[in-house]
């Protein structure tokens, strides 16, 4: 991008560079012409809402419109625009956002866009004398929209033929020469940024010499204030990150990329690709799994911008499963026993263990055929073992264990001794069978002995330290089962229980019960059109816990900051992708998991042996080179060797290094107060896991635009401006420590302050011990 020509005025022969006047008409009139075009797609959408309204209540008054397919695809696509349009003049800035002015093609041919699809120019397309005439203008959007003529107004930014706004650069221009980004709010265009492919040439359009106006459209992004939310990038996707963005959907899609390399944005994308894609496909739903619910809030709002927020659920880590979310965290010792792949076998063995509840009975007595039975505490344990080898589902087992007290009360009674006659004695068996089993002595029994176990039953007698050691014996040592059972001795269940949880629903399985029937809705048999019925709308949220209900596995599944995954919450995520294609995207240098490699064995086991087509992010698009210099430091000694990425633009502003004063929180309140009144945006505090509520009393009364938050809730996210308290104090945290400062480090996109307590050991300028040249 840097290597980009970024003209500020216009190449216009006419133009006089030092009269702004004729500046500001070029600016004008190319202002005037985007603005036309935009009143055209706005006029033409109205005429497709109506339509489509008009479509919709045809559709409802007959119950049903037959095939989808009565509908084409694109009329179903505006049909979208329809009922999404009030929202996207609302909401979004830029219903329409990109242009490119195109050279001719190799050959004339048209795809179903409207547009050429000729990548190359056509040879003579640039004349000996470097002149050339465009031959074809398209402007990208978030959604397609075809003329009554079906030229396109817009394409879709998905669509194959947008893929030269992204793709070209002045290295590789293919047929572009002028790319350009319309910003625009509602139905009125604001600006024009333009970056020439081909500086070097003087292209022509309608007699007019094309020009190129505004600074380029990355830079123009990257220095607006950050919100507490994402914003889409679709307007400024670069090349490196498009290709992942397209990549074919085929097995393991594996990104990696130091921070700020725009990871999670691409991954958002490319979940709104995918649905453009192969919409069918995708019906089976798109899981984002995301480290926190603070970054799930943080990037919820990207899809819907992008015109998607149907099929794909996004998910914490901790809200996996249904029913519990999980905000605790557990001790870094505690949380590292509970990930570690160690702890299926200790769960397999409560799952079987937990049935021997306190209280469960110790012998058996039943009345049949008039004879008193009764088996023993050693004879149910026999039968218990029994029932129990192998290693089905324990709560499918019962069953089983109840087929074998019968058999050795069947056994007890002598009854199949005294006759030998099979059918005889087969019938008398089944009437004893009958006798027995209506017995409430039996019922009761059985469900004592063999209750239904539930996950969260397992948890809590795992709560008991001797039980859990008994089950944990030479698997965990003492001092992580007295950990892990004080854990969970707590109210609430921490993130890292909701893998336990989930693996246990595995262990242990659900007894089949009848299943509720679904009420029929007359609206459902539009298949695929009741999506777009504004009145049924749901939020987002309350759409993506229905998708997550009804689905336990995904047709794709995307996990944003891999990295992070502990060997157990790979098999969770693994669970429900298991016959999914996959993007995984990930920095290892920013990983919080201390023993990396044997996350990566578990990963390789939930990823199968799919193939896998590897990308590389290698542009840092959120922080300054002063920040990115600063954080690189500390990758060194975290990882010494591995690369940072580089970052794309430099403030001059450096980081300030604060020491402290009267006491850490006057001095942080200090600094986060000078912080927010140089910034237009966000300001973090990120501080180690165990002083978050203190530093929130600190900030307490400074405003919204400031948040406190533990080293481990900054992962992913980003702000104006941050404060990193102690990292002395957030590197000793865990055997991780130091690629979790690195993450702390990296999420300023201005500026950045160093609060240094003692334990830093500060030189003289406030620099701390760690972060030392
Ligand atoms: N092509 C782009 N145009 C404009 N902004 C971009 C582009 N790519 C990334 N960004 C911005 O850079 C910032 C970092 O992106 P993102 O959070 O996706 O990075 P990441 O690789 O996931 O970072 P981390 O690993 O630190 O979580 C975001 O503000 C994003 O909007």
């Amino acid at each position: 991008m840097a290597a980009q020509a970024q003209q500020e005025t216009a190449l216009d022969p006419n133009r006089d560079p030092h009269r702004g006047s004729s500046r500001d008409s070029v600016r004008d009139r190319e202002i005037g012409g985007e603005q036309e075009h935009l009143d055209r797609v706005y006029r033409r959408l109205e005429e497709k809402i109506h339509e489509a309204e008009f479509l919709m209540h045809d559709a409802v008054q007959r119950g049903q419109v037959g095939t989808p397919g009565a509908l084409a695809e694109r009329d179903a696509q505006v049909f979208r625009a329809g009922v999404h349009l009030n929202r996207l003049n609302n909401e979004f800035e830029d219903f329409l956002f990109g242009r490119i002015d195109l050279l001719r093609g190799k050959d004339g041919k048209k795809g179903p866009d409207g547009a050429y699809t000729a990548v190359e120019p056509a040879e003579g397309a640039v004349r000996p004398d470097n002149t050339a005439d465009i031959a074809e203008t398209l402007h990208i959007g978030r959604l397609g929209v075809l003329d009554e003529d079906y030229t396109p107004l817009v394409i879709d930014w998905r669509a194959p033929a947008a893929a030269p706004f992204y793709r070209a650069t002045p290295v590789d221009p293919g047929r572009v020469v002028r790319r350009r980004v319309i910003r625009s709010k509602g139905r009125r265009v604001l600006g024009v940024e333009d970056d020439l492919m081909r500086p070097e040439l003087k292209a022509f359009l309608d007699g007019h010499e094309l020009p190129a106006i505004g600074d380029g459209a990355l830079m123009a992004a990257l220095g607006r204030a950050r919100s507490h939310t994402m914003r889409d990038i679709v307007s400024s996707i670069q090349a490196e990150q498009d290709k992942v963005i397209r990549a074919p959907a085929a097995s393991v899609t594996y990104v990696e990329g130091g921070p700020g390399t725009g990871k999670t944005a691409v991954a958002l994308h490319r979940a709104a690709y995918l649905l453009y894609q192969d919409r069918r496909r995708y019906a089976g739903g798109i899981l984002i799994v995301s480290p926190t619910p603070l970054l799930v809030a943080y990037t919820e709002g990207v899809l819907p911008s992008l015109g998607e927020e149907g099929q794909v659920a996004i998910r914490a880590i901790g809200s996996l499963v249904d029913g519990v979310e999980a905000t605790l965290y557990d001790s870094p010792a505690t949380a590292r026993a509970k990930g570690s792949h160690r702890m299926l076998r200790v769960l397999r063995k409560a799952a079987r263990g937990a049935l021997e509840r306190n209280g469960s009975p110790e012998a058996l007595r039943v009345v049949a055929f008039g004879r008193r039975l009764e088996l023993t505490a050693g004879e149910l344990a026999d039968i218990r073992r029994t029932a129990l080898g192998g290693t089905a589902p324990v709560n499918l087992l019962r069953p089983r264990a109840r087929r074998l007290l019968l058999d050795a009360l069947w056994e007890r009674s002598g009854a199949a001794a005294r006759h030998t006659d099979p059918e005889l004695a087969a019938e008398l068996r089944s009437s004893f069978d009958e006798d027995i089993t209506a017995e409430d002595a039996f019922v009761e029994f059985l469900d004592a002995w063999w209750p239904e176990l539930t996950p969260d039953a397992v948890l809590r007698a795992m709560a008991d330290e001797k039980r859990l050691g008994r089950w944990a014996r030479r698997i965990l040592n003492p001092g992580e089962v007295r950990r892990v059972a004080r854990s969970l001795r707590r109210d609430g269940r921490t993130v890292h229980d909701i893998a336990l949880l989930d693996e246990l629903q595995a262990i242990l399985g659900s007894p089949a019960r009848p299943r509720k029937r679904r009420e029929l809705d007359p609206l459902d048999q539009l298949t695929g059109l009741e999506e777009l019925m504004p009145v049924r709308e749901e939020s987002r949220r309350e759409r993506a816990e229905r998708l997550a209900q009804e689905r336990t596995e995904y047709a794709h599944v995307i996990v944003d900051e891999a990295q992070d995954l502990t060997p157990m919450q790979w098999r969770m995520v693994g669970r429900r992708g298991r016959h999914a294609t996959w993007t995984v995207v990930g920095d290892p240098a920013q990983s919080s998991w201390s023993d990396p490699d044997e996350a990566a064995e578990a990963r390789d086991e939930a990823l199968g042996t799919r193939p896998r087509r590897r990308f590389t992010l290698t542009v840092n698009y959120r922080n300054p080179a002063e920040i990115a210099e600063l954080a690189a430091r500390v990758l060194e000694l975290a990882m010494p060797g591995a690369e940072s990425p580089s970052a794309v633009r430099s403030t001059g502003v450096r980081p300030r290094f604060a020491v402290v004063g009267e006491s850490l929180g006057r001095t942080v309140r200090v600094e986060a107060a000078r912080l927010l009144e140089q910034v237009d945006g966000t300001v973090g505090v990120v501080v180690a896991m165990n002083r978050r509520e203190e530093a929130a009393r600190w900030l307490a009364g400074l405003g919204e635009r400031v948040v406190a938050l533990g080293s481990l809730e900054a992962k992913g996210l980003e702000y104006d401006a941050t404060v990193v308290v102690s990292p002395a104090e957030i590197a000793d945290e865990s055997p991780a420590g130091l690629r979790v400062l690195y993450v702390a480090l990296t999420r300023a996109t201005q500026q950045l302050t160093i609060v240094s307590g003692e334990r830093d050991e500060p030189d003289g300028a406030g620099v701390p011990d760690l972060l030392r040249d």
